[in-house]
């Protein structure tokens, strides 16, 4: 097992990296919330008939109590309307502040149980149990909790640790081959903005048998660069916003296909390329890059370019968190392995785009 620890004063936590690590998943919560009499489990339709009834019993075994909510699986369930059901129905189990919520699941479990636990009673312990690679790499680390609103991408939030994170790596054996790819987006960004021998190490493993032959490792080095970054900035205010590599304009082709069209992967890789061609233009980025990234990408089967109409961009831009006044943070890259933060305005990076 690989263990990686997350410190932020009285918010820290572990991360732990193993297969199997569900089924003493029951002991681990114990160590973490010792007063808890109850656990809201939160899952969606796909990883319920996978994985709910091997998690049950062996939190029953440690003397919880749990109930259950199954959201439909995908990106529209991440909605102020699921947030607001969830509320009641842990109210309606009799959640107490000593209890705690456990996502099972992807990245929209996380985010929305999150905030749930973030705001239920004004807040209860949390813990992550991530199925998904991009939730493993990424989402369930670090503690920024959303939904989605009609405005764009995770709007409404907060940030709220877990007390622990469990990383199941069997889970990832059951991912359909594109929800794998989603995942690499995500890998490969922090290749691009951190870790250059990173980078080459993924570009030298085009295809899911080889990735998975190293995946512990892989897991582990993008763990260990979110941690890094996390501990820095927790709040979003400075270095950590180099983790938004690629999203300013993938959350723009997200609510261009209407979170439908695209998942958050696929739009964090062509926003990734996007990127990585305007920094050229801004003398920012080497001319070779944006190739050099296309090719990593498109061999994972990930789109390289999605269209947006430019009212599409400008919203997303308008309401990106990474605008002060008039101007944008924008996440560039001055080598591939090395992400920097400049501020431009953001109609000259519409007139750009
Ligand atoms: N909080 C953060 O820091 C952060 C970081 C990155 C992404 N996100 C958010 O995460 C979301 C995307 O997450 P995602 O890609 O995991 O999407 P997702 O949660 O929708 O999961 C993708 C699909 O995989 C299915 N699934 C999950 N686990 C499975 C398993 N083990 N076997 C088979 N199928 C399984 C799900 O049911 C779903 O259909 C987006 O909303 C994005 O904004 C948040
Ligand atoms: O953890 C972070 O910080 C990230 O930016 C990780 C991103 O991959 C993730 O998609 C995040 O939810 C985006 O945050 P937002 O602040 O742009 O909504
Ligand atoms: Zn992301």
């Amino acid at each position: 097992m690989k263990t990686l620890r997350v410190s932020l004063q009285e918010r820290s936590y572990d991360i732990q990296i193993a297969p199997g690590l569900l089924t003493s998943a029951g002991d681990a919560i114990r160590a973490v919330c010792p007063r808890a009499t109850r656990l809201f489990v939160v899952t969606d339709s796909n990883v319920a008939p996978l994985y709910l009834s091997r998690l049950i019993p062996v939190l029953e075994r440690c003397g919880f109590e749990t109930a259950c909510q199954e959201l439909p699986a995908g990106e529209a369930s991440k909605s102020a309307k699921w947030l607001s059901e969830l509320w009641e129905a842990m109210l309606d189990f009799g959640l107490t502040r000593t209890d705690g919520v456990v996502a099972l699941g992807g990245g929209v479990v996380g985010d929305l149980a999150g905030f749930a636990a973030a705001t239920v009673l004004r807040g209860v312990d949390f813990i992550q149990l991530p199925t998904t690679l991009l939730a493993q790499v990424d989402s369930s680390v670090g503690g920024k909790v959303a939904v989605d609103l009609r405005a764009g991408k995770n709007l409404a939030g907060a940030f709220w640790q877990p007390r622990l994170v469990l990383m199941d790596t069997d889970t990832l054996a059951t991912l359909p081959d594109a929800t794998f790819s989603d995942g690499m987006a995500e890998v490969v960004k922090y290749g691009c903005i951190w870790d250059k021998s990173f980078f080459d190490f993924l570009a030298a493993r085009p295809t899911r048998a080889a990735l998975t032959a190293e995946i512990e490792s892989i897991l582990y080095t993008c763990c260990e660069i979110k941690r890094q970054v996390v501990e820095s900035d927790e709040r979003d205010t400075g270095k950590r916003m180099l983790l938004n590599f690629g999203h300013t304009l993938g959350h723009a082709y997200e609510l261009a296909g209407n979170y439908e069209k695209w998942t958050h992967g696929q739009a964090v890789a062509a926003g990734m390329v996007a990127a990585a061609r305007l920094g050229v233009t801004l003398g920012v980025t080497p001319a070779d890059v944006p190739a050099e990234l296309e090719a990593v990408l498109a061999a994972l089967d990930l789109p390289t370019a999605i269209p947006c109409d430019r009212a599409t961009y400008a919203a997303a831009i308008g309401r990106d968190k990474k605008g002060v006044g008039e101007d944008i943070s924008l996440i560039l890259l001055e080598s591939l392995g090395h992400g920097v933060i400049r501020k431009l305005p953001k109609a000259e990076l519409l007139e750009l785009l």
